[in-house]
């Protein structure tokens, strides 16, 4: 099997090769950091080994589960907000046909906002359709799922009866606290457990990200396959790959590039983007200090955010997903006419037009003040995804070592919540 790989020949213009070497120690020490359970957050460090450690008996059963709801609904609602729903949400928009959801979708999401329009519409898409819904929420008391829960739940209920209702209703949360251990204990939901010491962000391969995967018909297994082999491989060389990218970005911060925008030329990764942005987010983004994750979907953004990429603030740099291989193969075909001009592509591949696009914006940023670090992905399957997850997933824990914050608590987001819970008139919050 190939391996995703990195390529940062192009900011060596921006900062020297010693400057990297400087945040490439701190790397070492903040991987030993890791490794040996005395960084910040220490806690939350079931993530490292979680992959290794998955069983076949847990595979199986997430198979079993995924294989009932398949058979049994026409669709299933993921409920689940930030790490709750975006690792599957990445792997199945990846995975998915472009237009699959005009043709039968098995997997829909809610509980990711708290629109009542959304709400609406998905429960008059649901009205004459048999569906399950699976419910994830590690703490079991986040008021966006809780909401969407409470509703999908009275319509399953209204639509086949209490039994019925019991067996399509799948939870994942907590081994013990929480709301939702609660209410699935005593309506007897099957469970699957987000462990301990596994932060929300980093849960995507656990039954979090895992189950919805498997429901939505694509290989668990594979991607889980990615995560071994790259823990293996960071494990014979000093992490190298994550250790490397984690000190690049941290040379590029300390120069003042304080956005790091991440860029995918197929659409199908904005949702790895979206996962991304959450895991560096909310992991670096405290203490006043950590670049801030932004994305953009080229080539369609070129011709938007373009503008101010290529000229605006230089404060940003950029990290593209390129993926070598398509799925598919496709000419941009001749025309007797010509009329369109278009005939010195005729007989090319779309994705050497793709690539084509991809250089010219590499070097034309470059040129306007752009840092750019590459991240090749072989191909678009489940293996390499899995690879990238456990790739990005090390490289923020060293990353955010390397800055000195604890990596693995999310104190900001408390903040919102307090002030909604007041306002709404939630027991407890009034003086506040
Ligand atoms: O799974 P839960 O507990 O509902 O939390 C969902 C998300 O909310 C947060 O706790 C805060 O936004 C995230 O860290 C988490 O991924």
């Amino acid at each position: 099997m190939d391996r995703i790989k990195l390529d940062y020949s192009k900011v060596l213009s921006f900062v020297g090769e010693e400057e990297i070497a400087v945040q490439r120690e701190k790397a070492t020490k903040a991987l030993k950091g890791l490794e040996d359970g005395t960084c910040k957050g220490s806690d939350f460090l079931g993530w490292l080994d979680l992959p290794v450690h998955i069983t076949d008996d847990e595979l199986n059963r997430i198979s079993a589960c995924a294989n009932k709801l398949r058979e049994q609904t026409d669709v299933v609602v993921i409920v689940g907000i930030g790490g709750s729903y975006l690792g599957a949400k990445a792997v199945i928009e990846a995975m998915s046909g472009s237009f699959d959801a005009y043709s039968g979708t098995k997997v829909v999401f809610a509980g990711n906002n708290v629109s009542e329009d959304y709400l609406y519409e998905l429960q008059a898409f649901l009205k004459d359709k048999k569906f399950g819904i699976c419910v994830i929420s590690k703490s079991g008391t986040t008021t966006e799922p809780a909401v969407a829960f409470r509703l999908l739940k009275d319509q399953l209920i209204e639509q086949e009866g209490v039994t019925v209702a019991r067996e399509r209703i799948v939870a994942i949360t907590d081994e013990k606290k929480g709301a939702l251990r609660t209410m699935s204990d005593r309506e007897g939901y099957e469970t699957f457990v987000i462990p301990d010491n596994v932060g929300g962000r980093y849960s995507v391969l656990t039954p979090v990200g895992l189950l919805p995967v498997a429901i939505a018909g694509f290989d668990v297994r594979a991607l889980v396959k990615g995560a071994v082999d790259m823990r293996a491989y960071g494990k014979e060389n000093g992490a190298e790959l994550s250790a490397t990218y984690a000190a690049v970005r941290n040379a590029l911060y300390e120069k003042g590039y304080v956005i790091e925008i991440t860029v995918n030329f197929n659409p199908k990764l904005h949702y790895v983007a979206e996962w991304w942005k959450q895991l560096y987010g909310e992991s670096e983004g405290k203490e006043n200090k950590g670049i801030f994750p932004a994305s953009v979907d080229f080539t369609t953004d070129l011709h938007s955010m373009g503008q101010y990429i290529q000229e605006g603030r230089r404060n940003l740099f950029e990290t593209v997903l390129s993926i070598d291989k398509t799925k598919y193969s496709l000419q941009v075909p001749c025309d007797a006419h010509d009329l369109d001009k278009l005939n010195y592509l005729a007989g090319k591949r779309v994705d050497e037009v793709n690539k084509m696009a991809e250089l010219g914006t590499q070097l034309a940023h470059v040129d306007g003040g752009v840092p750019n670090i590459r991240v090749i992905i072989p191909e678009l399957t489940e293996y390499y995804l899995g690879q990238l997850f456990y790739f990005y997933e090390l490289a923020c824990g060293i990353s955010g070592g390397i800055l000195g914050v604890n990596t693995f608590d999310q104190p900001g987001v408390e903040a919102y919540k307090n002030n909604m819970f007041m306002l709404l008139g939630k027991p407890g919050y009034e003086r506040k």
